[in-house]
């Protein structure tokens, strides 16, 4: 069981609220000045990630009290439950088992009593044979060519793992073009149908429920589009496979079972990319890199079970996020990759964190009256600078901000990655140490301004400074490394829903849009006037049905 702990009860809450009022009258630079070990000891390395949360607002007493938070909370408790296979997922009454399926020592992990290592190593080497084949143009389209295009359509959990990590790893693509179809809008579908051919494209039908109407939609129109080409019913089987849990309605879609990967319902939408969901990463950078990246999740998941909380980087990552949002009532986390492979980054994460702990009820059912998840968002650098920065240094919002960036480049020409790396190094330094009235003052003058001139400008170039950074420096961005790194990610959630008390792995939030949208679906067919909804919605609906 979780543990059911509110967390403005502890101790550790209550002497941290007091230790705020001190924290938040230091400036973060004067840490700096005054402990040349600040560095040693806020930074933590884990094979080829450095994590240095120096350029935090926390002293040894924050780290301290926030580390007594999450041993009040029982949080080793909670993460030995996890991955010992409790049925964490309460209210869908669902174990929450992602680490099984990269769980490569194949240690027995016990659903039910049954061990389902054998049925997760079963699927990985029906990808593995999959996508070899594939791959290598052993497989053969309905008129005997070669498959050159795969065309992945999921949303989601079903789409947004696939997306980030394929693009993270561009640069170990196969011969294969991969592409992503998630929305509803047709013309998702119609543009990437553009330039594909019937007779050597490959459509995955990825979703967990196989119930999702945007993916059926898409599947739809896809195998329609398919069967437009000549083709026949029979011509399916060699260009369709299905990933989901949910093998009825994919023989009901007329998917042939042997090209199904099943996954099982322990495995979270939004966690699912170790799953079959990958078989599109499998296909767009080969198995053995896919299971690299399983490899690099599972050493952060041993790294994550087994090290002390001080030394524990989803912890040490998942308590500083508290500290801002419970305490500084900071409202938003930005994720900034230095790392154009890594453009997706932040959206994955928007799903990942968002759907996860953007929550409102604690585990006993009862409304929450302190702040849970942070709105999450970002764009690569150095993009981001030129955009929305500005309001990062000088802006009213206190914005905590991850920074991330390889050492290493997959793309070393000339003198462009020193230069993206000294915008990374630049920006956190610009952050904590901002600029002083009187050094705008000094500029000014050395560049030849009039007293009046200065006195007129220098209220605008001021930056107050202190303001909180991760620094995330990443060796090489490889399959291995990323696979560590989008798990530091996940158990840094997990943590922070275990301290919220609330249900990180359920997503009951989604359900009434769909619901009401399912209502409306069918008002829309024909042209009487619509009066069931509220004047909005209706105003809304008829003018649609008037222009349409
Ligand atoms: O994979 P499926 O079943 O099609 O679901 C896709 C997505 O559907 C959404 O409704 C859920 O909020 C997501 O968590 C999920 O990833």
């Amino acid at each position: 069981m979780l543990p059911n702990i509110d967390l403005t009860t502890t101790n550790a809450y209550k002497y941290l609220t007091d230790h705020f009022i001190d924290i938040a009258k230091i400036d973060l630079k004067e840490l700096f000045k005054t402990d040349n070990e600040r560095f040693a000891k806020f930074s933590i390395q884990f094979e080829d990630i450095l994590v240095d949360y120096s350029k935090n607002r926390i002293t040894d007493e924050t780290v301290a009290l926030l580390i007594q938070l999450a041993r009040e909370c029982s949080l080793k408790e909670a993460i030995d439950a996890m991955f010992n296979a409790e049925a964490i997922n309460v209210t869908e009454g669902r174990q929450v088992l992602h680490t099984a399926l990269r769980n490569r020592s194949n240690t027995p992990v016990l659903v039910d009593g049954k061990d389902v290592m054998p049925d997760v190593n079963a699927v990985l080497a029906q990808m593995k044979t999959f996508s070899d084949a594939v791959i290598s143009g052993e497989w053969k389209g309905y008129t005997g060519k070669e498959i050159t295009d795969v065309v992945n359509i999921g949303i989601g959990g079903s789409d947004l793992g696939p997306v980030m990590v394929t693009e993270a790893l561009k640069s170990y693509k196969t011969r294969l073009n991969l592409h992503f179809v998630s929305n509803v809008d047709g013309t998702h579908i119609a543009e990437t149908l553009k330039g594909l051919d019937p007779e050597t494209t490959m459509f995955l039908i990825a979703s967990k429920t196989f119930t999702t109407q945007e993916t059926m939609a898409n599947a739809h129109s896809a195998r329609d589009w398919f069967l437009k080409s000549g083709a026949k019913d029979t011509d399916v089987a060699k260009h369709f496979a299905a990933l989901s849990t949910n093998s009825k309605a994919v023989e009901g879609f007329g998917i042939d079972t042997a090209n199904m990967f099943v996954f099982w319902d322990w495995v979270g939408g939004r966690y699912s990319l170790w799953s079959a969901i990958g078989l599109s990463i499998a296909l767009s950078i080969g198995y053995d890199n896919f299971e690299q990246l399983l490899a690099g999740a599972h050493a952060m998941d041993n790294h994550f079970r087994t090290a002390e909380l001080e030394e524990n980087i989803p912890t040490i990552l998942a308590l500083n996020g508290i500290w801002y949002n419970n305490f500084f009532e900071a409202e938003t986390q930005a994720i900034l990759p230095y790392d154009q492979y890594l453009h997706r980054f932040a959206a994955y994460f928007q799903q990942g964190d968002m759907e996860s702990n953007g929550k409102s009820t604690d585990r006993n059912g009862k409304p929450i009256d302190y702040q849970t998840g942070p709105i999450i968002w970002g764009e690569p650098g150095t993009n981001g600078q030129h955009a929305f920065y500005q309001l990062i240094h000088q802006g009213t919002k206190l914005i905590p901000c991850d920074f991330i960036a390889p050492a290493q480049s997959h793309n070393p020409l000339g003198e462009h990655h020193n230069m993206l790396l000294s915008n990374f190094f630049a920006q956190t330094e610009a952050l904590m140490n901002g600029k002083t009235y009187y050094e705008v003052v000094a500029e000014l003058k050395a560049s030849g301004k009039s007293e009046a001139e200065i006195a007129e400008l220098a209220p605008f170039k001021v930056f107050e400074g202190n303001r909180p950074t991760n620094s995330i420096l990443v060796k090489k961005i490889t399959p291995h490394s990323l696979g560590s790194l989008i798990a530091m990610y996940e158990h840094k959630i997990f943590v922070q829903g275990i301290i919220w008390n609330i249900y990180s792995f359920d997503q009951w939030g989604v359900e009434l849009g769909k619901q009401l949208a399912g209502k409306i679906l069918p008002e829309l067919k024909g042209d009487e006037e619509i009066s069931s909804h509220d004047g909005s919605t209706n105003g809304l609906i008829n003018q649609y049905k008037a222009w349409r």
